[in-house]
């Protein structure tokens, strides 16, 4: 069995960070596995407490794993601080591990901040240049690059600019766009759209988490990174379709495996 590795922050209500991943990794038939960097104290209304997980506690998780069991891929998602980044950083160029997605967690949907703003240098500086993919929504594009981003070419703009910074593969993500939810893949030669229509729902808790997750399962189980992207944008566009009106805020996306199959991806290994 393919394994993955979830290296993000925990959401009590479910829907997005650890949570999230696992349920998206057990979808997609793959084992999951979670280094927890920070609790929060989270539902489908906001984020109202955060409790970061010492860089010496992640470390010991991080080796608890790498000495054990073989890693096929992982992702990195809420990271919340400078010494958490470079602890994750110097310990996964320790393992010489590559197969990373890196989801820039910075704020979430309720608008809490996930990462503290001086630690968004930490982040460009030592886990961009690690990604094999890195997946920004537009804020987090903006951020990073400093580039206003309104149009599709401001989004190719802003992915070649990632790209600059180190990372091999970098998904922008349409899901803050006014119309359409197309995102797009920049490899260092060309770029891929992957159009999406926008689902009319607010239930979008941990869609960015899903995505990430999916991206990171299917490179576990050997799919090329442009093909795993499309697949995984069929996963969360299901999933969007089928989220979940829990709480009483903006609820989660659905995972199962019956929603796996019907996105199509069962002919993969
Ligand atoms: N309403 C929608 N309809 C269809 N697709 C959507 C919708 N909202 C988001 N998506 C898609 O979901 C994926 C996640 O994108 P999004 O921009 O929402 O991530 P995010 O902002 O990082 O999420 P999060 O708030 O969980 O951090 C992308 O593929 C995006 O195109
Ligand atoms: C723990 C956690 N990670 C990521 C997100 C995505 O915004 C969230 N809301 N919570």
């Amino acid at each position: 069995m393919k394994k993955a590795l979830t290296i993000a922050g925990s959401d009590s209500s479910g829907g997005a960070g650890i949570q999230a991943d696992l349920k998206t990794f057990s979808a997609h038939g793959v084992f999951g596995m979670s280094v927890i960097t920070a609790i929060t104290a989270q539902n489908t209304q906001g984020v109202f407490a955060v409790q970061d997980i010492s860089p010496e506690m992640i470390g010991r998780q991080i080796d608890a794993i790498f000495d054990d069991i073989d890693v096929d891929a992982l992702k990195i998602g809420m990271v919340s601080v400078t010494d958490t980044i470079k602890v994750i950083a110097e310990k996964l160029q320790e393992y010489h591990f590559s197969q990373i997605v890196l989801d820039p967690v910075m704020i979430s949907k309720s608008g809490y901040s996930l990462l503290q703003p001086e630690a968004g240098e930490a982040l460009i500086k030592y886990l961009l240049p690690l990604a094999m993919v890195v997946t920004p929504n537009i804020p987090e594009a903006e951020v990073i690059t400093g580039l206003h981003i309104e149009t599709l070419a401001d989004m190719k703009k802003a992915a070649k600019a990632i790209h600059d910074l180190g990372a091999a593969n970098v998904l922008i993500k349409g899901g803050h766009m006014e119309d359409d939810a197309t995102d797009i893949l920049f490899d260092g030669e060309k770029y891929l759209e992957y159009p999406g229509r926008r689902i009319d729902t607010k239930h979008t808790h941990g869609t960015g988490c899903t995505l990430s997750s999916s991206i990171t399962a299917n490179i576990a189980r050997g799919i090329p990174v442009e093909r795993a992207v499309e697949q995984s944008k069929r996963y969360i566009t299901t999933a969007i379709e089928h989220s979940l009106a829990i709480g009483k805020g903006v609820g989660p996306t659905h995972h199962f495996y019956e929603l796996y199959q019907k996105a199509g991806m069962t002919d993969e290994q």
